[in-house]
């Protein structure tokens, strides 16, 4: 595993079962379920008449937010949301899960389950990405179209509220250092202090490298693996790009969040 900046705060952490180190490999898998569903995403064209919220009359919603409002509701009687990790877009009147409640770890302030930026995740991923993910144009396929956008949801709501992980083990390793910032509600000390641009670099490199690998046309003939001729399905600097201007800077939010209510 790569050596990260912080890699010396990871030591002697003893019993703390989740550390740095296994809270950024969680990053590191995350990567692959972002970058693959976006890949997998792009196959379709933009696809408007799903997203618009006067195609349905009766419903005054998009086809998107019901489907995903319905999704949710399925996903919840087979447990999703009762893992801290996943964090529904509308979790109002979800269902209770039909099976007995698994026995999560419990890693996090109990703070956690009100630190919630899916609207602001909802809004950046119609209105910011899906438009230059996409092509232009409509070939009719809303239902997989819709079902790679959940996907795709899914995997950035994951991702982005992981922060709470990446917080709470900043948190136990600087107690002190940031128990003053909280106590000041200082957000640009926090913000400041769970910052690491090298780690930041490495993420939106490695990013881009994996759309290149997970991305090519994958052939018999050996020429067609040379990395210059090759034509991605994503382009590799978008998907670096979705990173550093939303992904990383939203995870963000999401950790100087948590930490403020961290000592409630
Ligand atoms: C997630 C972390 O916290 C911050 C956010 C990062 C990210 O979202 O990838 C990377 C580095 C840090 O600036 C981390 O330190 O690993």
């Amino acid at each position: 595993m790569a050596s990260f900046e912080a890699s010396s705060r990871d030591e002697g952490e003893g019993s703390n079962q989740t550390s740095l180190k296994t809270v950024r490999e969680s990053l590191i898998r995350q990567e692959d379920s972002i970058v693959f569903s976006l890949i997998e995403r792009a196959r379709h064209p933009y696809n408007a008449a799903a997203y618009d919220n006067s195609s349905l009359k009766s419903s005054g919603c998009s086809l998107a937010e019901i489907f995903v409002r319905e999704a949710e509701h399925l996903h919840a009687k087979a447990g999703r949301y009762d893992n801290p990790e996943e964090v529904p877009f509308f979790s109002e009147d979800l269902p209770l899960p039909l099976l007995p409640p698994y026995n999560y770890p419990q890693v996090l302030h109990p703070v956690a389950a009100s630190v919630n930026i899916t609207k602001t995740i909802w809004n950046m991923y119609f209105n910011e990405l899906l438009p230059i993910l996409t092509t232009k144009g409509d070939d009719g396929n809303y239902a997989s179209t819709l079902a790679l956008d959940l996907a795709c949801l899914q995997a950035l709501s994951r991702r982005i509220h992981y922060g709470k992980y990446v917080a709470e083990v900043k948190f136990r390793d600087a107690p002190m250092d940031y128990s003053s910032a909280i106590h000041d509600k200082d957000r640009e000390a926090l913000m400041r202090m769970l910052t690491f641009e090298r780690v930041e670099e490495m993420v939106k490199q490695r990013v881009a490298k994996k759309a290149m690998v997970f991305g090519q046309q994958v052939t018999l003939e050996e020429d067609n693996w040379s990395g210059d001729t090759l034509n991605y399905k994503v382009d590799p600097t978008l998907v670096s790009r979705l990173y550093s201007d939303w992904i990383i800077p939203l995870t963000k939010v999401v950790e100087v969040e948590y930490l403020l209510r961290r000592l409630d």
